[in-house]
């Protein structure tokens, strides 16, 4: 469960007399996530979200992440509002703790994604890439290509008991990635964990983008590769082509591609793949049994890795070439 801080009514209630939301009525804590503290607050104002933010969210990154979403949230891009204090401020501090408030979003994130949730997905991370254009904050992208191989090292000798001669497997990738990523890409600012729990649904309709805790300055085809790992498996491992065709169509219907993005989306998606790969490696040998954190398994991006490995060209993906690039 993500509340790591506990709150008590009175500290609550002596952190919201900074803010013109009216009395609490009532709060409880969110149990999805696993990166910070959030609760669900119900005050005379309405319903806001308080998340409180834990360790592993760097102090210093806040006022992008949060300078972000409001620049987002007014140009339009559905996602958390941060409320600010009768003073003006967007940031303040409870239990010990970073904290901020946010307009609550409707929605519910889809466990089962369809192409049309896809394609819906794809246009919103354009709509976003598009938004984020002039924000003026930066944010160096701490899981690129320069931080996977200290992270594979970091995991340590115990990496073959996931899968035998997986160490040897993921340090030939490593070099390959190295060798060949793209430099010359469209760069800007990127979600960089679009990930169907942080996409809300309402009505069919998609109703907002959560959780910029990762967002950065990277290539924006990156995010797009993000999204295809993340969107179009199946539970049963294999490429959806519908859906990969929804989500490349959906974001190029507002973004379009260049040639030189589309060509190198096989190898973005294996840096995606090995990006998520390992922050799950680590985690599934570092974080102790019984823990807060809920492990994801490092090999479902395995098996992805091994797919897009095998992908001779971005036609396979699915979509028109035509239909995607300018
Ligand atoms: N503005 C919001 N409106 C409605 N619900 C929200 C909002 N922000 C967060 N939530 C709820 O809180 C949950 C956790 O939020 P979030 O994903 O940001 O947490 P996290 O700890 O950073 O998670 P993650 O594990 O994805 O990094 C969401 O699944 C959602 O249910
Ligand atoms: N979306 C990430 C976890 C949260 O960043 C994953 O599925 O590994």
């Amino acid at each position: 469960m993500a509340v790591y801080t506990d709150i008590s009514e009175t500290q609550l209630a002596s952190f919201l007399a900074d803010y013109d939301l009216g009395a609490l009525l009532s709060y409880k804590g969110i149990a999805e996530g696993v990166e910070n503290s959030n609760f669900l607050l119900r005050t005379e104002a309405g319903t806001f979200i308080l998340t409180l933010y834990e360790k592993r969210v760097n102090r210093a990154d806040l006022p992008f992440f949060v300078g972000l979403m409001e620049h987002l949230a007014e140009r339009g891009i559905s996602c958390p509002l941060p409320v600010h204090t009768k003073v003006g401020e967007a940031l303040g501090e409870l239990a010990g703790r970073p904290g901020a408030i946010f307009t609550f979003l409707e929605g519910m994130w889809t466990r089962r994604p369809t192409a049309d949730h896809c394609r819906a997905v794809g246009a919103a991370m354009a709509g976003m890439h598009a938004a984020a254009r002039d924000f003026g904050l930066r944010r160096e992208n701490g899981l690129s290509l320069g931080e996977w191989r200290p992270l594979f090292e970091s995991c340590g000798d115990r990496v073959d008991e996931i899968e035998p001669g997986l160490a040897a497997a993921i340090d030939e990738e490593l070099s390959y990635l190295e060798a060949n990523w793209p430099a010359d890409l469209p760069a800007g600012i990127i979600h960089a964990d679009l990930f169907p729990d942080n996409v809300f649904f309402l009505a069919g309709e998609l109703s907002g983008l959560i959780d910029f805790y990762f967002a950065c300055n990277d290539l924006l085809a990156y995010d797009l590769a993000i999204g295809l790992c993340a969107w179009c498996f199946e539970p049963d491992g294999s490429f959806n082509v519908t859906k990969g065709r929804g989500l490349i169509e959906g974001y190029a219907g507002v973004r379009p591609l260049s040639a030189n993005e589309v060509a190198a989306l096989p190898i973005l998606c294996r840096g995606a793949s090995m990006r998520f790969m390992l922050t799950r490696l680590y985690d599934w040998l570092n974080v102790p049994e019984g823990s807060f954190v809920t492990k994801k398994d490092p090999r479902e991006y395995l098996r992805k890795l091994r797919f897009h490995r095998a992908v001779a060209s971005a036609a396979e993906y699915g979509f028109d070439l035509e239909r995607v690039t300018q």
